[in-house]
């Protein structure tokens, strides 16, 4: 049965919690409407590490969406697809290198409204695979110090985590 006294400590608790949901709307960028009518992509990515400290972006070609625009190799994650095994499977489609599931830190991951899609993609780190990464797609691809990583426009998702990026590969360099 439900009491006034029990009744007091729901209330407090239903306000916080829609306290949570309109930070969440906030930091976002939400709206009710926007959020009832929009499709979540998940999307598996990683920053290749080589021995000197340089991560690996591509460039998304023409004819795509937010073509020119320098980023993380990965793609979607299909339907029942574990993220790290689509990640290692869009690994290989695309830059034709191997990597073990096992070899994927996770680094953190971005949260996006972009036009007509929501993303989120979780960022891993690797340092180690097998193959010379190569365009199999015809993209372009550089090997990008992370002070240099400004000058390589990045999809909006993407920006929140360079600091994070940075940081990661300040940290180990000075491990
Ligand atoms: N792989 C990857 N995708 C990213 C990054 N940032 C970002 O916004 N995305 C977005 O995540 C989606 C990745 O989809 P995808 O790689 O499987 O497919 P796609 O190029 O054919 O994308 P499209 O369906 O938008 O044309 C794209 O909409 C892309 O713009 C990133 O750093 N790496």
């Amino acid at each position: 049965m439900v009491t006034s006294r029990s009744m007091a400590t729901i209330v407090p608790k239903q306000d916080q919690f829609y306290d949570f949901g309109r930070q969440i709307f906030k930091t976002y960028g939400l709206t009710l409407e926007r959020v009832g009518r929009m499709r979540l992509v998940l999307v598996a990515a990683a920053a290749l590490i080589d021995g000197n400290g340089a991560v690996l972006l591509a460039q998304r070609p023409e004819g795509k969406s937010l073509a020119g625009l320098w980023e993380f190799p990965g793609g979607k994650i299909e339907a029942g697809e574990r993220p790290e095994s689509a990640l290692c499977r869009e690994l290989f489609e695309e830059l034709g290198v191997d990597v073990a599931p096992a070899d994927l830190e996770p680094l953190g991951f971005a949260s996006h409204t972009y036009e007509n899609f929501h993303l989120l993609m979780p960022l891993w780190t690797t340092r180690t695979w097998q193959g010379q990464p190569r365009g199999r797609e015809g993209q372009a691809l550089a090997w990008v110090q992370p002070e240099a990583l400004q000058d390589y426009p990045m999809p909006a998702a993407d920006l929140p985590l360079i600091p994070v990026l940075s940081s990661h590969l300040f940290q180990s360099q000075n491990a």
